[in-house]
């Protein structure tokens, strides 16, 4: 089918009359009317997806066929462009932002005697248990017996992954490379302008295991996604591999796959943009394997600061008292 013609057929229908939310009839595809995700641990109640919305991710991912590229050392990825019908990817940017928690984490690193204050430069918020645990009727059990987790097993406390991000988690995991399933975390950063960013780094903590997978997709608005090639050692030739640059579309789905070492042997990052006001998402779905990825995901993307949410009028996060 062709790209046009697929892309209307998953915008929302514009109605006809307007009318209240409660009126709503059960086959408006502008609204769900299963009630929103609730549980202990979520801040505020989180919407359902729109019915349009879970049809196009249902029905309409892959938008196009994968690129595999995995012509540079130790790189091996999937790149979807776009995943997404791209009214889907514009509907869903905008649904996340309005509904999710968000955090603006801060934190203290240490290197040596040397404390620096760190004050995230991106919105956060994340979901998810390592694979330890998992939750049943609502409740974190432990995995192998059943058994309700103890409150100090974890230093934080766990959130299930919301329904709105569930069927996404299953849809990618669906078009993944064969093998890499399971994942138990969803981390989503949202990004205001051109100042927000994520510096150089690798996903390659040992809580992710020694092949670590990850999938990533974009909403929003583009920006650069950088990946460097992480420095070769001296006696290993003497020279460092150039850095490549990878330019991200408005939504993508890299299939990260470590079985050649990915997130071990290279860097990645959004880099500040200057004069960029246009807001974007990214949304990462990853294994963590040990308690200790759900401690460090919660810590970093959650942190015991005020929790934030998008305000339509003064088209900002604004913390909520
Ligand atoms: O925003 C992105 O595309 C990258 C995010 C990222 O690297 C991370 O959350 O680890
Ligand atoms: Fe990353």
């Amino acid at each position: 089918m062709a790209k046009r013609t697929l892309d209307s057929f998953f915008k929302p229908s514009t109605p006809k009359r307007t009318k209240l939310d409660t009126d709503a009839e059960p086959d408006d595809p502008n609204v769900n009317i299963k009630p929103p995700s609730e549980h202990p641990s979520y801040p505020i109640p989180i919407a359902q997806l729109p019915s349009h919305i879970e049809v196009s991710l249902e029905h309409g991912t892959p938008f196009k066929q994968a690129l595999e590229i995995n012509n540079q050392p130790h790189l091996d990825l999937l790149h979807f462009q776009p995943y997404l019908p791209r009214a889907t990817a514009n509907e869903l940017f905008k649904f996340l932002r309005r509904e999710l928690p968000f955090y603006r984490v801060r934190y203290t690193a240490r290197r040596g005697n040397v404390s620096t204050e760190i004050n995230t430069p991106r919105w956060t918020t994340v979901f998810g248990i390592d694979e330890t645990s998992v939750f049943t009727n609502g409740q974190a059990v432990d995995a192998q017996t059943g058994s309700p987790v103890s409150p100090a097993k974890y230093q934080c406390t766990p959130r299930p992954i919301p329904d709105c991000l569930e069927l996404l988690r299953k849809q990618v995991e669906a078009h993944a490379k064969d093998g890499e399933k399971g994942y138990n975390f969803c981390l989503v950063n949202y990004y205001a302008g051109g100042d927000d960013s994520i510096s150089f780094h690798s996903d390659d903590e040992r809580f992710l295991g020694s092949r670590p997978n990850i999938a990533s997709l974009s909403l929003g608005g583009e920006r650069d996604f950088l990946m460097k090639h992480k420095p070769v050692p001296v006696d290993n030739a003497g020279i460092s591999k150039p850095a490549a640059t990878v330019p991200v579309g408005r939504q993508i789905k890299m299939g990260l796959d470590s079985g050649d070492m990915t997130q071990s042997n290279w860097l990645h990052s959004i880099p500040k943009r200057k004069g960029n006001t246009q807001g974007r998402i990214n949304i990462t779905f990853r294994r963590a394997i040990v308690p200790a990825g759900t401690n460090n995901y919660y810590h970093y993307n959650v942190g015991g600061g005020g929790m934030y949410r998008w305000d339509e009028i003064s088209r900002e996060m604004v913390e909520q008292k």
